[in-house]
């Protein structure tokens, strides 16, 4: 162990960057859970760009390792000359080393290109219980120890690079990670995964002042899940990319652990393999740009809304054939001035749209329009004495869209006319089944305007809307999904009180 001390390399002074470029000279798992592939995520995850030199192949998977091929060490350092000749590293995280040899390679090159931050995962046996490290192998490892700034050993690592039995309980952990810390003059975190319990805390630990105190405790509640492949070495690079960044060990730990947290508990999610799958890293993303997360959201709005408008006198008396005549005609009246309003702001969602086919879309939405206020006033409202002035809920309708419009987003503005798709094609499809379900009655006086509602085109150009909403909202901002949001709701609600509006104002 002396020569841990002795050969004790002292760190620059780590270079603050947003985006830090961090190596992974580590093991490949082509099951993506460990090694380079989760380094990668982990790196990008955390806003890092990762790159990777690649020590070792394993074949493995959720279940265990059933092979290790470690290539020529000639290449590896190929890997790592070439990276480092053209690319300023800010950061590196070394994990599977496999053999003295490679040990040696990554040794040499780290005394000649010494990065900022290093972060040492001194993996030896993976959780599945192969070896991923020779046995041979071990007194070189702990060699490379004061090498790193960091270095991250899980329980059984801990006790085997000290030489003695593994730590039954977390006093008995930090005791070892003392003693290693001491030794190597550096860092170690002491990782609480290995041990039972509801909680599973890490500590950073160095006797020699580099921090705040010895011991840095950060504390967490142990998540239950039995994918938890690959947690070392995705803690090990989140921690080498944020140090980067921040340039303090602890505030790094605070900010990594409940990103790790998250990531044990969103794990299932992801349904890989039949043993321990991986975490999720990135479950951190918008959930909203996820495809119909937003008209999943916006459809929990309409569906109050929808309630509603079911509850009306109208819409019953109107499937039940009691509706005055007078409200029918005022209702379509206003409809047939609604259309024409619509019809503007439609053509001006065609003007804003981001290409040539949605464009069409709008456009041809705004022609049907003008085609059925027409017939509104051909076929309905020529024999009907009804009034061509806007109605209070028609206008301030009309008014909310056309503002709408000038806001100038598209996104809000397809929020705003989705309504008259969403909800008129609910209702009129549930108006048009009950009608349908009482045997189409040919006395009911509104049969007629009840066989319009079943139009097909009208369903399909409804789910085009939709998709196209949801669409602008993935690529839109926080503050502007929040305003078509709002936009939605209130159109929502102008869509009730339209319904509503023969009964109070015809
Ligand atoms: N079930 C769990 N719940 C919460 N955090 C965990 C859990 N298992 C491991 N961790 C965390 O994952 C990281 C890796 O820990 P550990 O499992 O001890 O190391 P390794 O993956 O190298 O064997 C540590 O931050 C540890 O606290
Ligand atoms: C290629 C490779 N490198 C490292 C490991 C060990 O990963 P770790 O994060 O310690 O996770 P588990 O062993 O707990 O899954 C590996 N399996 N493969």
């Amino acid at each position: 162990m002396t020569s841990m001390s002795s050969s004790a390399v002292y760190p620059l002074p780590a270079v603050i960057r947003t985006h830090p470029r961090v190596l992974s000279i580590a093991g490949s798992d082509p099951s993506g859970g460990a090694g380079i592939q989760a380094d990668l995520k982990s790196i990008a995850a955390h806003g890092g760009y990762g790159m990777a030199a690649i020590t070792a192949l394993t074949a493995q998977n959720t279940r265990g390792v059933s092979g290790v091929h470690v290539p020529p060490v000639e290449f590896l350092r190929q890997q790592l000359e070439t990276v480092s000749s053209d690319v300023a590293i800010d950061a590196v995280k070394i994990g599977m080393l496999g053999d003295a040899a490679v040990i040696n390679e990554v040794r040499t090159w780290l005394v000649k290109v010494r990065p900022a931050v290093v972060v040492l995962d001194p993996v030896m046996v993976a959780t599945s219980g192969d070896r991923l490290l020779r046995e041979s192998a071990e007194a070189a490892l702990r060699d490379l120890l004061p090498m790193a700034d960091l270095i991250t050993p899980n329980l059984p690592e801990l006790a085997m690079l000290l030489g003695e039995p593994e730590a039954e309980d977390w006093p008995a952990a930090l005791d070892q990670g003392k003693r290693l810390a001491g030794e190597c003059g550096n860092t170690v975190l002491v990782k609480g995964g290995h041990l039972p319990g509801a909680q599973c805390p890490d500590a950073l630990i160095n006797t020699s002042g580099l921090l705040r105190q010895d011991v840095i405790e950060v504390g967490g509640p142990r998540v239950q899940t039995r994918n938890s492949h690959g947690t070392g070495c995705s803690l090990s690079s989140a921690l080498a990319a944020v140090q980067a960044r921040t340039g303090d060990w602890e505030a790094s730990l605070r900010e990594v652990k409940p990103w790790l947290r998250e990531a044990l508990m969103r794990a299932d999610d992801l349904e890989v393999g039949q043993g321990s799958g991986p975490i999720h890293h990135f479950h951190h993303l918008r959930e909203s740009s996820r495809p119909g997360a937003f008209a999943a959201l916006l459809w929990k709005e309409a569906a109050v809304e929808l309630e509603a408008i079911h509850g009306l006198a109208f819409i019953r008396d109107l499937g039940s054939g009691e509706l005055p005549e007078s409200e029918f005609s005022y209702y379509l009246a206003q409809d047939a001035l609604y259309l024409n309003g619509y019809s503007r702001v439609l053509a001006r969602a065609g003007a804003l749209a981001p290409t040539e086919e949605e464009q069409l879309f709008w456009a041809r939405g705004s022609q049907q329009c003008l085609d059925v206020e027409s017939v509104l006033h051909r076929n309905w409202l020529s024999g009907r004495e009804a009034t061509t002035q806007s109605g209070p809920v028609t206008k301030a309708y009309v008014d909310h869209l056309m503002a709408s419009s000038a806001s100038g987003s598209y996104g809000v503005l397809l929020a705003a006319v989705l309504p008259c798709y969403w909800l008129y094609a609910e209702v009129g499809q549930q108006l048009h089944a009950d009608f349908v379900q009482a045997g189409s009655p040919e006395n009911h006086p509104y049969a007629d305007w009840l066989r319009t509602y079943a139009d097909e085109d009208f369903a399909e150009a409804t789910r085009k809307a939709i998709a196209l909403t949801d669409a602008a909202a993935a690529a839109a901002s926080g503050r502007e999904r929040a305003a078509m949001k709002e936009a939605f709701v209130q159109s929502c609600r102008y869509e009730t009180a339209f319904f509503d509006a023969p009964r109070l104002h015809s």
